[in-house]
């Protein structure tokens, strides 16, 4: 294992992307049937082979820009190395309040059993009815053979959401929806026993208030914008407000209104950025959004009244103005792309973006902007509802340069 010192930082959405976290989707991908699909949160049965294909060229791409690529299971792998964190991890899994004494001793001792390798494996993947050979209790009995006894998580290719860089600061989140909740046990664990990230104190931790970082995005150093609806919760923007503020990471965090809805479940579903300056943005919302900005003040929070994202955001950036590629889509046009993550784009550079081929009018409208677009194909990787940002977490990026 590679124990040298490495950097971990991130102010802001476009600084010049160093390194980023990856999952390849895998084995947890192969559990998905259309009886667990909605439930697991994608919205068709990928072809798994395919989406690996088209995830291997999104990590290639990523590379032949300079980009550091690591990969969330070999980063888990090396951490289960360690007793502590092997413990940690068992522990966590086996707390699952369904299954009774009898099962959680077979599951224990099934996965004390494991290596490092095929222990990662079955925190990622789950573990079928059928794998557990030794489980013959009641609970495990009157299972259906076609239920898994640890869930499996395919929402873990979305390493946005389980945790965010706020600076040199990781946030574990707190996932909103019961399918995603155990993959914050992971990253958390790979924070806090990997040597790699020895010394990054966690900023936010799982047992605090639903915040996913899908919702955050960091418009500019010590300026974050946080979505509020469907996953992260007011009173999760407000802990977050605290503990970066407390930990000086940042001056203001703009609690910005999203609706409670799948099609915009993200505030990264509707808006990212791509210059210092610049967001594109769904046209729909891109002149009604509102932000409430959240200050320190007297030890507690000050919060302002609403106002228009766009106008809150560029004060609290010290900019003039805050531009929006408005893509100027016809409505139809631009929901089916919206749906499909045009809107959802990772900056690997300012002006310089990955986005889905698919959305070939959204990429139209910001190669007239100026922002030179490097396409990926993702039509078995889409089927989960997430784009190049909800793919990625960027643990190093330079700072910005200045507007
Ligand atoms: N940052 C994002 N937009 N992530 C998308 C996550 C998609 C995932 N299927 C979910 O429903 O949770």
């Amino acid at each position: 294992m590679d124990n040298t010192t490495h950097e971990h930082r991130v102010t802001s959405e476009v600084g010049r992307l160093r390194t980023v976290m990856l999952h390849r989707p895998g084995a947890e991908l192969k559990r998905l049937t259309p009886r667990n699909s909605d439930k697991l949160l994608f919205d068709a049965i990928p072809w798994v082979g395919r989406a690996q294909e088209e995830h291997d060229a999104f990590a290639q791409a990523l590379r032949d820009r300079g980009v550091e690529v690591l990969y969330l299971a070999e980063l888990l792998q090396d951490a289960l190395e360690y007793g502590e964190a092997r413990a940690r991890a068992i522990a966590d899994v086996t707390a699952d309040p369904r299954w009774g004494d009898q099962l959680r001793r077979a599951v224990t001792g099934y996965l004390e059993d494991q290596d490092p390798e095929h222990l990662a494996h079955a925190l990622i993947a789950g573990l079928a009815h059928e794998e557990l050979k030794a489980g013959h209790g009641l609970v495990y009995r009157l299972m259906d053979r076609l239920d898994f006894i640890i869930d499996p998580l395919p929402g873990l290719l979305f390493t946005r959401d389980s945790s965010a860089w706020i600076g040199d600061r990781v946030a574990v989140t707190s996932l909103a929806m019961p399918a995603r909740r155990a993959e914050s046990a992971i990253t958390g664990l790979i924070y806090r026993h990997h040597p790699r990230f020895a010394g990054a104190g966690p900023v936010y931790d799982p047992s605090l208030e639903h915040l996913e970082g899908g919702d955050v995005l960091l418009l500019s150093p010590g300026v974050l914008a946080v979505g509020t609806g469907e996953r992260t919760t007011p009173a999760g923007v407000e802990r977050l407000a605290r503990q970066v503020f407390g930990a000086g990471l940042a001056h203001t965090v703009l609690a910005v209104p999203i609706a409670q809805e799948r099609a915009t479940m993200h505030l990264d579903t509707v808006c990212t950025m791509v210059d210092i300056d610049t967001v594109v943005m769904y046209p729909p919302v891109a002149h009604s959004l509102t932000a409430y900005a959240v200050t320190a003040a007297n030890g507690d929070l000050d919060v302002a009244p609403e106002r228009p994202f766009l106008e809150a955001a560029a004060d609290a950036m010290g900019l003039d103005r805050l531009k929006v590629i408005d893509t100027g889509l016809d409505p139809v046009t631009a929901e089916r792309e919206q749906w499909d993550d045009g809107n959802n784009t990772l900056a690997i550079a300012p002006r310089l973006a990955v986005a889905y081929e698919r959305n070939i009018e959204t990429n139209a409208q910001l190669e007239a902007f100026g922002i030179e677009v490097i396409r990926i194909s993702g039509s078995e990787l889409g089927s989960g509802r997430g784009g190049p940002r909800c793919m990625s977490c960027p643990i190093l990026r330079d700072p910005p340069p200045a507007p």
